[in-house]
């Protein structure tokens, strides 16, 4: 079999199955950014690489997926930080008119190349840990011209480094001053034109919505889903991170690719999401920062069956975080996961949860994105909080 590259000689977290797929003596052989075979190297098919790397003892996973992040914004909330540290909570700073209209102001005021360059950082922090593939949301412009604006630079960011950026729609974050008091005008434009230009420009992956007091109602929401779906765009959801719409169910009805915070969730939402196949994006960055004490209903969720995904959520206001690992640490700590449902979290079900079924394991047919770590065990990569053992990352086979 001819193959570019074969990492051999390594241990393997292939992430394929339920667990971590652990194989020891592992081999990797890939060509044209595609793995050809993964698994242990005694049973591999002859092989004829150009390149041989071995990889020592070292692990191998999937290259890690942020599967929600709100990367692209303008300015940073420092000052309101201070004001929770005095007491203020999340709803009562977005009701003051702070929170997400605030960093509206300052991402209408910034141009896509400034976009862009605030963003480069966070990104870059993301791939000196192992990140291959990156979920970027718009949501901070509000208006058709800034949301572009956002798309088109999230875009821009998986040209100007190796890694791939999935794009969504999240015209529907907060309600923007020029609709104050009217949300269902405003939710009408979204629906009417500002999707129809996103959709035809290719600028989106899939949609979102928040769906929350502070964000839209479950009705404002299915009408920005139906709309998707005229527009043929996959739907994922902010759900029940404050309070209890039911928008899980909702999202799981409309066949979201994803339902994230979940905070709030019930029975009814778990068993949607469940028949739906919707993966549960637990953002533990989120609940850390404003100090949520509502925790997700992880037993339930796992007793069900619904695929647990992991993300950093990064975003100015409620989790200004760009460590996959530490969101794992938060994860177990947190959450109380096992390593293996983080992994899991950050890999395969990270993509599942943005629809990119070509990723995620370590199979022969999927992408070759590869993150080798200098563990002794994967526990580490979840035990340790502030470290990074990533020894090299390999983006589509280099
Ligand atoms: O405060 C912000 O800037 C966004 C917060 C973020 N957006 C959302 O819908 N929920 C969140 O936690
Ligand atoms: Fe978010």
């Amino acid at each position: 079999m001819q193959c570019d590259t074969v990492w051999k000689g390594a241990r393997l977290a292939t992430m394929a199955g339920t667990g971590l797929g652990a194989v020891a003596h592992g081999l990797i052989a890939a060509r044209d950014g595609v793995i050809l075979y993964a698994g242990p190297a005694d049973a591999a098919p002859r092989l004829e690489a150009a390149r041989v790397v071995d990889c020592g003892g070292r692990w191998i996973t999937p290259g890690l997926i942020d599967c929600h992040t709100h990367l692209v914004h303008g300015g940073d909330r420092a000052a309101e930080f201070e004001m929770r540290l005095d007491g203020a909570s999340y709803e009562e700073i977005a009701r003051a008119g702070g929170g997400i209209v605030s960093t509206m102001r300052a991402t209408r005021a910034a141009s896509e190349d400034a976009l862009v360059a605030s963003a480069l950082p966070r990104l870059d922090a993301l791939i000196a840990e192992g990140a291959t593939t990156v979920e970027v949301k718009s949501g901070y412009g509000l208006d058709r011209e800034t949301e572009l604006r956002m798309l088109r630079a999230a875009r821009r960011l998986g040209r100007e480094r190796r890694v791939h950026i999935a794009t969504t729609y999240l015209g529907a974050h907060a309600l923007p001053p020029e609709y104050a008091g009217d949300p269902d005008g405003y939710v009408a434009m979204l629906c009417d034109e500002a999707l129809a230009e996103v959709a035809a420009l290719g600028l989106a992956d899939a949609v979102d919505a928040f769906c929350e007091g502070i964000g839209f109602t479950p009705a404002q929401t299915e009408r920005i889903f139906a709309a998707a779906a005229r527009h043929g765009l996959p739907v994922k959801l902010h759900a029940e991170q404050l309070s209890n719409l039911s928008g899980a169910a909702l999202a799981a009805r409309h066949g979201a690719l994803s339902a994230d915070h979940l905070e709030f969730l019930d029975e009814a939402g778990i068993a949607a999401m469940a028949a739906a196949g919707t993966v549960a994006t637990l953002l533990p960055g989120a609940f850390y920062f404003v100090r949520e004490t509502q925790l997700p209903p992880i037993a339930q969720l796992r007793a069900a069956g619904v695929p647990i995904a992991l993300a950093t959520d990064c975003n100015p206001g409620t989790s200004p975080l760009t460590s996959l690992l530490l969101v794992m640490n938060m994860g177990a700590t947190l959450f109380r996961l096992t390593v293996a449902e983080c992994l899991a979290g950050v890999t395969r079900n990270a993509a599942r949860a943005l629809g990119l079924g070509d990723r995620g394991t370590l199979e022969a047919g999927k992408r070759c994105d590869l993150a080798i770590w200098d563990v002794e065990r994967p526990a580490e990569l979840v035990y340790r909080m502030g470290f990074n053992p990533l020894h090299a990352r390999i983006w589509s086979g280099q």
